[in-house]
């Protein structure tokens, strides 16, 4: 480990998307910059040792159908190759160091680190601080969970090289339906346990039944609207019950090998002492940032996750971006001109979604013209053999713009920055009609989808 000096120009609390980024850029441009994580394990941050990479991975190769130990050994190749790589992108520049330990603010420019491999205890001072600590599972309070064996985090789940044969996700949300899709591609059976009174409660319901019945053709049951009671201890057969009530009161119950608590994620910053930096947070703890991410503190600094903004690994980096124009020559950016942040849900086919659902779009008050299509119709989903799902564009009627497009196929992952790219542009939907595909893609069912506009 390079020798660790007292005082930084940038000091940088954990090694998330945003944070390596920046401690990379500003190494480059010749700041001195210590970024501190607390974990050797972690080095890279959540998404690539416990989140987006090691999830997709192991979704690819449910897809592919390979089983399930011998996608966990791929999964856990892959996050270690990552994991010194982004150590590398850090560390190996001269003007940066990554420190390993848990940091904990002394005073608004200093703050104590705790090493992890000595419990020795330094102190370090920096002109700026940039917090990028992340999130953590929010885990509900249920008799009998903290007592189970079998109860698992997204994080410890994928750590099991043994399928569970009885699977129950608490929760129904981004993890609840990557994984419930995932694993039952890999041959669990899976239940999920949502407390929502809908499926997916924010989309359209066209387009949520479309995934619900993708996730039901894998075999998948789903209850809504369920309160869980308590979880009661194996009882010498392996599995531990679930006790649940639905909306209309019935006691229900049901066999686990393993339960996934998939019930959300709160600000990580256990440990941080902002106290001594004078730092605020809001009401669920999240950092308070105004427009330039800059907290009450002018010198501090948070991104990513912890600020309470849209938990995806590519607004840490954009919030990266912001912090960069704040000290270098690139055009000014502010959370003021974030809009359109798309996302995807990794189930198989995937869902991906920009801009307003018609709902919203109606609720605002536009006229709206609408076009759905089946992802069947397009060829190259015939070709993958992947013809479940639907498509669908809401249009301004007034002035031909894109409003919003939610996307149920094969590679809409992909397809969906297409429609963002032409919605960013503010281009006709009829450029996205009109225009000339490679053929056969799945990009032709943008073609298809926005030639049925009325
Ligand atoms: C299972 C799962 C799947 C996901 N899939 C996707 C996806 O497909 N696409 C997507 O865009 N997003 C996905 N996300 C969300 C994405 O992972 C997060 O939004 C993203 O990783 C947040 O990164 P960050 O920059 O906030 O910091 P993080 O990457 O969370 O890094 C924070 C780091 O800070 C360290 N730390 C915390 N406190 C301290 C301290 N006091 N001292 C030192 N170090 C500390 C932590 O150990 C951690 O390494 C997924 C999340 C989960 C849980
Ligand atoms: N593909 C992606 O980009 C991706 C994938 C995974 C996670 N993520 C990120 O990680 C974040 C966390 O994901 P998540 O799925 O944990 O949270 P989430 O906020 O997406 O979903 C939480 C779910 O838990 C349910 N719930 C809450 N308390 C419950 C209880 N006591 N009993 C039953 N159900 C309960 C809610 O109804 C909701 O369905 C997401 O907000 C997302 O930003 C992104």
């Amino acid at each position: 480990m390079k020798s660790i000096h007292s005082s930084y120009d940038a000091l940088i609390i954990g090694f998330g998307k945003g944070g390596k980024t920046l401690a990379a850029y500003l190494a480059n441009q010749g700041w001195q910059v210590a970024l501190v994580e607390q974990s050797p394990l972690m080095y890279g941050g959540t998404c690539i040792n416990i989140a987006c990479i090691p999830t997709k991975s192991l979704v690819h190769n449910a897809e592919l159908g390979k089983p399930y130990a011998e996608s966990i050994h791929e999964k856990d190749q892959l996050t270690a190759t990552l994991r010194q790589r982004n150590f590398n992108l850090v560390d190996q520049s001269p003007n940066a160091t990554v420190i390993t330990g848990k940091a904990s603010f002394v005073s608004p420019n200093q703050v104590s680190v705790r090493l992890t491999d000595t419990q020795e205890d330094i102190l370090i001072e920096a002109e700026r601080i940039f917090i990028n600590t992340g999130a953590k599972p929010i885990i509900p309070a249920i008799s009998g969970l903290q007592q189970s064996q079998r109860v698992f985090t997204s994080t410890t789940l994928i750590e099991q090289t043994e399928l569970p044969l009885r699977l129950v996700i608490i929760g129904g949300g981004y993890i609840a339906l990557e994984f419930a899709s995932m694993y039952a591609q890999y041959g669990s059976k899976v239940t999920i346990l949502d407390r929502s009174t809908q499926f997916l409660p924010n989309e359209d319901r066209d387009m949520a039944d479309a995934v619900m019945a993708v996730l039901v053709n894998k075999g998948i049951r789903i209850e809504q609207a369920v309160n869980i009671d308590e979880i009661t201890p194996d009882d010498g057969d392996r599995q531990d019950t679930v006790v649940y009530h639905t909306q209309a009161g019935n006691r229900q119950e049901v066999q686990a090998s393993a339960i996934l608590v998939a019930t959300g994620r709160q600000p990580y910053t256990e440990g941080l002492n902002l106290s001594a930096a004078g730092v605020d947070m809001d009401a669920k703890g999240y950092i308070r940032v105004n427009e330039y991410l800059q907290t009450n503190v002018p010198h501090i600094w948070a991104l990513g996750d912890v600020n309470g903004g849209p938990q995806f690994t590519y607004v840490s980096l954009d919030d990266y971006r912001i912090i960069r124009s704040q000290f270098f020559n690139y055009k000014p950016h502010t959370l003021l001109d974030r809009n359109l942040v798309a996302f995807s849900l990794f189930t198989s086919p995937p869902f991906s979604h920009v801009g307003l659902r018609e709902h919203e779009a109606l609720a605002k008050g536009y006229h709206i013209k609408i076009a759905t299509l089946p992802a069947a119709s397009i060829t190259r989903a015939q070709i993958l053999n992947e013809t479940e799902g639907l498509l669908k564009c809401i249009v301004d009627a007034d002035t031909d713009q894109i409003l919003g497009c939610s996307l149920l196929c094969a590679n809409s992952s992909e397809l969906i920055n297409l429609v963002q790219l032409a919605m960013r542009a503010r281009f006709d939907y009829t450029v996205l009609r009109d225009t000339i595909y490679t053929h056969p893609s799945m990009s032709e069912g943008l073609n298809d989808l926005f030639a049925k506009v009325p």
